[in-house]
């Protein structure tokens, strides 16, 4: 089962990517990032390569395409929060994209 993150959890695993472009939502307990890719392709490129990998770990981002950008928004609705899914996926997409 996926537990919230405990506060120290938030300081090892949210710290680093919130160094790394995420910000936290206003308002949600959920963290945010927009990716900005060269034309079209290459967002959508990388949005189907993150689906795999979200299917795979059945944990699915909320996400918004426009052109060349994605906007992600990751939390876990299970528990209401931010988990270490959440983390692990950020920092996949961050892998992903380059
Ligand atoms: C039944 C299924 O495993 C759950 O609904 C999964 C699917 N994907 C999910 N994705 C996210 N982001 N949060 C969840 O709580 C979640 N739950």
């Amino acid at each position: 089962m996926t537990d919230k993150l405990s506060d120290t959890a938030r300081d090892t695993m949210l710290a680093p990517l919130l160094d790394g472009g995420w910000a936290m939502v206003e308002g949600r307990d959920a963290i945010r990032k927009t990716y900005k890719f060269t034309d079209f392709a290459e967002a959508f490129g990388f949005m189907t390569r993150a689906a795999i990998w979200a299917e795979k770990w059945d944990h699915h981002p909320e996400w918004s395409n426009v052109y060349n950008r994605v906007v992600v928004t990751l939390t876990t609705h299970d528990v209401d929060g931010l988990s270490a899914l959440d983390a692990k996926l950020a920092r996949k997409m961050d892998t992903l994209a380059g």
